[in-house]
């Protein structure tokens, strides 16, 4: 056996089963070769270091069940195996088992020994705990047996140890960033759908903001970049950050990438009325058709995923149409555009040269800012376009915002951490146009090359109602109230052509809505398709959660948080 302490190098003949190999660990690459009986090589396996879960001693097994014969001569290699699969964009990885013999045992514990040492050198990245938040009722419900079954052996193969959450209200993963000491986690783990992700993401923004002394409802303070690292095990309904940086639904390839300690940036949106910031976003900040579909399926939780299926055929049966005002700010089109036909795949070019003009402060070497740049940014200096029209939908994606339902996503060539997000603005069409539009998403056709759609990739966006709306509105929402409360008295009264059924409960919630929100400015959703008139006011839906405001401004901000993936791999070079 020969060895080199100082470098980590290795080299022995090793056994699997009857095959006599040479193998050969270097700094970055631990390879084996077969040598067939006349001492010719054949083909040859190698596993980056890097892709390596764990070594253990003797032949051991963790799937279906931990197992251990422990021999003296014996050692198991566990890393990362890459299989396509079904129509995802993305490669499912799993867990790979390789079980090697030695010819001594002083050569097994020279090469544990010298796995594990390349592990800490050429693998220094990796997490060793973690701070783990499950919501047991997103999704199909399924977030613990997912977490226990399947995330936690690999965690422990690995040697991370984890602190578990289950959490027993909204909220409570946020808060729990926000408020408690985390020193000594490496990352936060959710075990959750895009809600979850998005508590998450309030609670690491909030917290290195707070940290930094910076104004996070200032609008054009510089938000500091959070260095604590966000995973994902997906367990919701649409989980589309999961899907759109990864490529693929599948917890354990998560937890892979989440082991090997990959960072992938993202940009983020922040959402502002006129003095704070309302939220944050990744995916969709989205008004009209996506407003609606989503209030609509908040109040039909209960079919689980289904939820927007149903929401969506309703809404689109109401054939609504919004008119608005839009501001936005373009980007330099000389980089990228919405409509180049590229995907930002794992190790995206436009992403990485992004960096340089994200942060032009930065020390790359000693990892800091220097101390004499400005807090404010430059980045909303430039010419406004203005926009005026009815629209179907209007919507607002930092990323591709790609999903099992929509492969592509709602803007299939957006870049996961450029710091830019595409604008899209569907104006108003008749139903079949709209359908087809929407369709589009789910096939390879180009949703954008369509003459009531346009698409641009922007800086920040303002959205305001045309001038008289408000007033209208405010009228339109006493009439809400006062037929809400008529109902109330009399059920039967209201709605005797609803064909959506509508309880008493809907009307209530209906009837609430109106009297304790009018600072929302806007009706509530009456009764679906069988509305006579169409209401003038949609909601914004925020990741999935709808906001109050109406008038907002966003802002995108390049690569301010890092999430334990590496975007999509591409699948041809698999
Ligand atoms: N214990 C809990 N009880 C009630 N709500 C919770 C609890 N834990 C988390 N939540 C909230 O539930 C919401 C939905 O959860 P989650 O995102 O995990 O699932 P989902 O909605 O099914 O999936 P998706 O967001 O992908 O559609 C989140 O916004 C989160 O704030
Ligand atoms: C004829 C076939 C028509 C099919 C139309 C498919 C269109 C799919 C577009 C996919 C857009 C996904 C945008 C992502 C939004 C998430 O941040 C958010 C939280 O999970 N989800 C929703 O708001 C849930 C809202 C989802 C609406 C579908
Ligand atoms: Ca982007």
């Amino acid at each position: 056996m020969e060895t080199d302490m100082d470098s980590v190098r290795v080299e022995s003949s090793l056994w699997i089963g009857n095959k006599r190999y040479r193998a050969f660990l270097s700094g970055w690459y631990f390879s084996w070769t077969e040598i067939d009986k006349g001492n010719r090589e054949k083909k040859t396996i190698s596993v980056p270091v890097s892709e390596v879960i764990g070594v253990k001693e003797g032949r051991v097994e963790i799937q279906p069940q931990k197992k251990v014969e422990d021999t003296d001569l014996d050692f198991t290699l566990f890393h990362v195996n890459r299989n396509s699969r079904g129509n995802a964009q993305g490669l499912t990885w799993s867990l790979g088992r390789t079980q090697f013999c030695c010819p001594s045992r002083a050569v097994r514990d020279q090469w544990i020994t010298q796995h594990r040492t390349a592990l800490k050198t050429h693998s220094p990245s990796r997490p060793h705990r973690l701070l783990v938040f499950i919501n047991p009722f997103g999704g199909k419900k399924r977030g613990k047996q997912i977490f226990h079954s399947l995330v936690s052996p690999l965690f422990e193969l690995a040697g991370i140890s984890s602190h578990v959450v289950v959490t027993e209200r909204a909220n409570q993963a946020r808060d729990y960033i926000l408020k408690k000491d985390l020193t000594g986690f490496d990352g936060v783990i959710c075990v959750g759908g895009d809600g979850m992700f998005s508590e998450l993401l309030h609670g690491v923004i909030g917290r290195t903001q707070q940290e930094a002394g910076v104004s996070e409802n200032d609008l054009t303070a510089m938000l500091q970049p959070c260095d604590l690292h966000i995973g994902v095990i997906p367990a919701g309904s649409t989980d589309c950050v999961c899907f759109t940086t990864v490529g693929i639904n599948d917890p354990v390839t998560s937890a892979l990438h989440i082991i090997i300690g990959d960072s992938q940036p993202l940009d983020v949106c922040s959402v502002h009325d006129q003095s704070t910031v309302v939220r944050y976003s990744v995916s969709l900040v989205g008004y009209g058709f996506y407003g609606d579909v989503l209030e609509e399926s908040e109040r039909h939780r209960w079919m689980g995923p289904l939820r927007y299926d149903y929401a969506g055929c309703m809404v689109y049966m109401c054939n609504r149409s919004y008119s608005g005002l839009v501001q936005y700010l373009p980007s330099d089109s000389q980089i990228s555009s919405p409509r180049d036909n590229t995907r930002c795949l794992s190790g995206c070019r436009v992403c990485s040269e992004s960096k340089e003009r994200l942060f032009p402060h930065f020390d790359s070497s000693t990892s800091l800012y220097s101390s004499n740049v400005s807090q404010y940014s430059t980045e909303l200096e430039g010419e406004w376009v203005t926009v005026e029209g009815t629209f179907k939908c209007i919507s607002l994606t930092c990323v591709s915002s790609s999903c099992p339902r929509s492969p592509k996503g709602l803007s299939p060539s957006a870049h996961l951490a450029d710091g830019t997000a595409d604008l899209i603005l569907v104006r108003d069409t008749n139903p079949l146009s709209f359908l087809t539009y929407l369709h589009r998403h789910t096939n390879k056709q180009d949703q954008f090359d369509l003459p009531f759609v346009e698409v641009h990739r922007v800086k920040a966006v303002r959205f305001s109602l045309p001038p008289g709306e408000e007033e209208d509105f405010e009228e339109e929402e006493e009439k809400i109230q006062s037929s809400a409360e008529r109902v109330l008295e009399d059920p039967g009264k209201l709605c005797s052509n609803n064909i959506a059924g509508h309880s008493q409960q809907h009307l209530t919630g209906q009837k609430e809505k109106a009297t304790s929100t009018s600072r929302l400015k806007r009706p509530g959703f009456v009764c679906g398709p069988c509305c006579t008139k169409p209401r003038s006011v949609s909601v914004w839906n925020c990741d999935g959660e709808i906001l109050p405001q109406t008038e907002i401004s966003c802002r995108i901000h390049g690569q301010l948080v890092r999430l334990f993936a590496r975007g999509i791999e591409d699948s041809t070079r698999a």
